[in-house]
């Protein structure tokens, strides 16, 4: 680990602890009493031994009990104000750090969260838990009691002191176990998490898609994967459980020890008259205040090491570039008129370039159709447009302004998008479709969902436009779901439009439908469809034809279309032509500016 960045990663950890140092003195307090009652038990103990026994002593008894009862009393009050302030921090944790990370991960870029697996993103939420149970739970109480061992050791030396060698050598070998036990208990705790993950990232695959795992059969293929890291995870799991139950055995026999030890020793000390009977009762009940926290420990290392990657994980989250926040200028809702210049996108850095485009012009007036075999960029196409992959090389502009300098929530509003795999939430029709412009009107919902060509089939829903969908929309068809993420892009009226397969799972009444939504659309927006339709093609005024990610082909449909097919595709054939490369516009020809 750097130390040297670490200050600087871990800076959000103090925006969130110290605010709480009020309430760790609180917790100091009120440990620092129950500590402090804790040695009346002992002390209660070894004057009965030796002041009531031995001198029938039963008036004093009475005052020992009547005081053990207002000692145990109070006991009970600090030890309920020290659980009540350990909730408090809990809350607070759970509070601060989740709504900070959830609102980092809405920020960060898209790039970024394709980087990792998605189990990944979902281990960061249980890292607040683990931050939460450390801060809030035994963890900390042991750490508030950790000082206290000194007092016990303090009252030890006073009432039992010929024993003070005895516990002395015991202490020292008592912290040797612990932080012995801390260093092999964090390396092994970091393996069986690499692994752990490793097998979480492959179940939440299989989970994600379980559809297809039982029709394709795919379990007999993801069994021995699956098998294999379980067989890792358990193997490492087993691992850390024997070095933790190693050197847990060891501090319970070192306990058993250390009060044979004391025993004996002390014996021979009241045989020589050096100590009471009562002093040695006392010491024993003391040992146990004084190594339990110390044994303690040992179990606590896996928690701490824990809470350290959670923190590490965090730290590095939270130090990750986000999404522009704030526009750098203002501008009015655009017209739509969308620009590439000298633009280069790679998916890795070293890798070449998925796109690479000198110059392309898509106005408003019309709809744009993107062609391309599969892979050629098209859909990296629509996300370099839409902001999401920010270029290597070259701008993006939206009427004349590069769109790195608008934040993320204005190209929201303005770029409606409806994506090849279309992602519903489970919620009702209505939020769904809201989600695309938050706070929108009924009025706005009902039509986009005309336009889209969904309201029929809402209404035609057990409960309309209050139906769930269920998780990830499975509720619907395939077409209803592509339908209400189309009707979820037009909510917010935006001036642009991108749709990407949009027709891929609709019926021909309702691809006609789109088709002539989309016409009516782009006579004041700018639409761009990714589509290979038969029916849609017609309805597009101009063609940009990708190949690698290279424009092969841009100009007006009816001078790109005769010359990719042979025909344009008019009268809507039954099967979509393929793009012929070779009867493509000639590479001299390809950066064409596509002009209405
Ligand atoms: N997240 C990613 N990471 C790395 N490479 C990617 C990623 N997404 C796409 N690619 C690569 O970029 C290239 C273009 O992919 P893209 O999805 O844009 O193609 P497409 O034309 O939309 O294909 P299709 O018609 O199959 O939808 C492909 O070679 C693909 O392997």
């Amino acid at each position: 680990m750097d130390t040297d960045t670490q200050p600087d990663k871990r800076a959000w950890l103090r925006t969130i602890v110290d605010p709480l140092r009020p309430v760790a003195r609180e917790l100091l307090a009120a440990s620092l009493f129950v500590n402090l009652l804790a040695l009346a038990a002992p002390i209660f103990v070894m004057q009965v031994y030796d002041r009531v026994i031995g001198h029938s002593g039963l008036e004093t008894l009475k005052g020992l009990v009547i005081g053990m009862v207002l000692v145990l009393a109070f006991d009970y009050v600090m030890r309920q104000s020290r659980g009540r302030v350990m909730q408090m921090v809990a809350l607070r944790i759970d509070v601060e750090v989740g709504t900070r990370l959830f609102d980092k991960l809405m920020r960060l870029p898209l790039r970024t969260l394709e980087g990792r697996p998605t189990a990944f993103w979902q281990q960061l939420f249980r890292d607040v838990d683990a931050l939460r149970n450390t801060l809030s739970g035994a963890s900390a109480i042991l750490l508030a009691d950790l000082p206290f061992v000194f007092v016990f050791l303090g009252v030890i030396f006073v009432i039992g002191k010929p024993l003070a060698a005895v516990f002395l050598v015991m202490f020292l070998l008592f912290i040797l176990l612990a932080w012995r036990s801390g260093r092999a208990l964090a390396d092994s705790a970091q393996r069986e998490k690499n692994v752990t993950a490793s097998r979480d990232a492959l179940v939440a695959e299989i989970v994600a898609g379980r559809g297809i795992v039982k029709s394709v059969g795919l379990d007999r293929a993801v069994r021995p994967l699956w098998e294999e890291r379980q067989a890792g995870a358990i193997e490492h799991a087993i691992q850390r459980g024997a070095v933790a139950d190693g050197y847990v055995t060891i501090g319970t026999e070192l306990t058993q020890m250390a009060s044979i030890l004391l025993t004996t020793v002390g014996a021979i000390y009241i045989i020589d008259h050096e100590l009471s009977m009562g002093a040695l009762v006392a010491c024993n009940m003391l040992s146990a205040r004084l190594y339990g926290p110390i044994n303690q420990l040992v179990g606590a290392w896996k928690s701490f090491g824990g809470f350290r990657q959670s923190v590490d994980r965090l730290s590095e989250l939270f130090a990750e570039s986000e999404d522009r926040s704030e526009a750098t200028m203002r501008l009015p809702r655009p017209n739509g008129r969308l620009t590439i210049e000298n633009l280069n996108f790679a998916y890795e850095e070293d890798a070449p370039p998925s796109l690479g485009i000198e110059r392309l012009d898509i106005v408003p007036g019309g709809v744009t159709a993107i062609l391309g075999k599969n892979g050629s960029g098209k859909t990296t196409l629509l996300k370099v447009l839409m902001g999401l992959y920010p270029p290597a090389k070259g701008r993006v502009l939206l009427d004349g302004a590069d769109i790195a300098q608008f934040s993320r929530g204005e190209l929201a509003s303005w770029i409606g998008y409806v994506p090849q795999d279309t992602l519903l939430f489970n919620a009702s029709v209505r939020d769904n479709i809201a989600y695309g412009a938050p706070g929108c009107s009924d009025e706005q919902i009902l039509a986009a969902a005309r336009a889209a060509g969904v309201h029929d089939v809402i209404a035609d829903m057990p409960k309309g436009y209050a139906t769930g969908i269920g998780e990830a929309g499975s509720k619907l068809s395939a077409g209803q779901r592509q339908r209400i993420a189309i009707a979820r892009a037009l909510v917010g009226n935006p001036p642009v439009l991108l749709l990407d397969e949009p027709s891929a799972s609709l019926d021909r009444q309702a691809e006609e439908d789109l088709r002539a939504t989309m016409a009516e659309l782009a006579k004041t927006r700018t639409v761009v469809v990714v589509t290979h339709s038969p029916v849609l093609l017609p309805a597009c005024r101009d063609v940009v034809v990708l190949d690698r990610g290279h424009l092969l082909a841009a100009g007006p449909a009816a001078e790109v279309l005769p010359r990719l097919f042979g025909t344009r595709p008019a009268a809507a054939p039954q099967q979509p032509p393929k793009p012929n490369p070779a009867a493509a516009v000639p590479p001299h020809q390809m950066q064409a500016r596509v002009t209405p």
